[in-house]
């Protein structure tokens, strides 16, 4: 798909395991944008805060190593990285002992408003450098870049995102991988879903349901959402 020369800024939110970081990903690689995934940045500050021993719960100490935190984030859509004071972490902030903590940082009120602002900067910065950007997490259509061009809500069922993530981490779908799965999908949407509004899109958000399309079709069903927005725009 071409697409004009104006900036583009594509917010892509949803719940855990509805093919937010797979699909925006590939939507940047095809549109020739940055991609952002903003859950990284909370799974790694998840992941410094355990290496400096902090207790997650207490809110004043994560609020601070939050303001202080050395993250870099490579926006490279194919070769996307996260990097702690120089230390590659992409592979680390996925194990699930970070995952089954990261809501804890992730509610804090005022690790939300410091990462939100460094969001903020690497979009302007992206849509500067290299003509916009797909920014994806559970609040970027609604409070980080409510003004982006194009703002999507990728859904799918409980049953389809449980199936998936059973299928990433144990390399299968059968019943007990996907029992394993439950709490690190449910109820950390659960969780997550006291501070920020990702089941259900807000207005002028498009939804688009993936739980009956396979990945190159929810590829596309995005990439149509933002060939009607930018015709609508010209
Ligand atoms: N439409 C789809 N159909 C089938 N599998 C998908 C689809 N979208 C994503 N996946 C797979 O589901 C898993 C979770 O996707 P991911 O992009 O990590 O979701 P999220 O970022 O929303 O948690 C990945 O293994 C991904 O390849
Ligand atoms: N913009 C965002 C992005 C993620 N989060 C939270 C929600 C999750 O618990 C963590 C990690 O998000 P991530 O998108 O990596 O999680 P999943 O891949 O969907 O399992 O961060 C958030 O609160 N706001």
């Amino acid at each position: 798909m071409s697409r004009s020369s104006a900036p583009l800024v594509i917010a892509i939110d949803g719940p855990s395991g509805s093919g937010k970081s797979s699909v925006s990903r590939a939507v940047a690689t095809r549109l020739g944008l940055a991609f952002l995934d903003t859950g990284a940045m909370f799974r790694a500050l998840t992941w410094w805060c355990l290496e400096r021993g902090l207790d997650l719960h207490d809110e004043a100490a994560v609020a601070q190593a939050a303001r202080e935190l050395p993250l870099t984030m490579v926006t490279e859509p194919q070769a996307p990285g996260v990097a702690v004071d120089g230390t590659d972490v992409g592979a680390a902030i996925r194990e699930s002992r970070i995952s089954e903590q990261v809501s804890a940082v992730a509610t804090n009120l005022e690790v939300r408003a410091e990462l939100r602002r460094r969001q903020r900067e690497i979009i302007a910065e992206c849509r500067d450098r290299v003509g916009g950007v797909v920014a994806e997490g559970r609040d970027i259509t609604t409070v980080v870049a409510p003004d982006a061009d194009v703002r999507v809500l990728l859904y799918a069922s409980e049953e389809a995102r449980l199936r998936r993530r059973a299928k990433e981490l144990h390399g299968h779908a059968e019943a007990e991988a996907v029992a394993a799965t439950h709490a690190q999908v449910v109820h950390r949407d659960r969780k997550d879903s006291t501070v920020s509004s990702f089941m259900e899109a807000a207005e002028g958000v498009t939804t688009v349901d993936t739980s009956d399309l396979d990945f190159e079709q929810s590829v596309e069903a995005v990439l149509e959402v933002v060939a009607a927005t930018v015709g609508t725009r010209a």
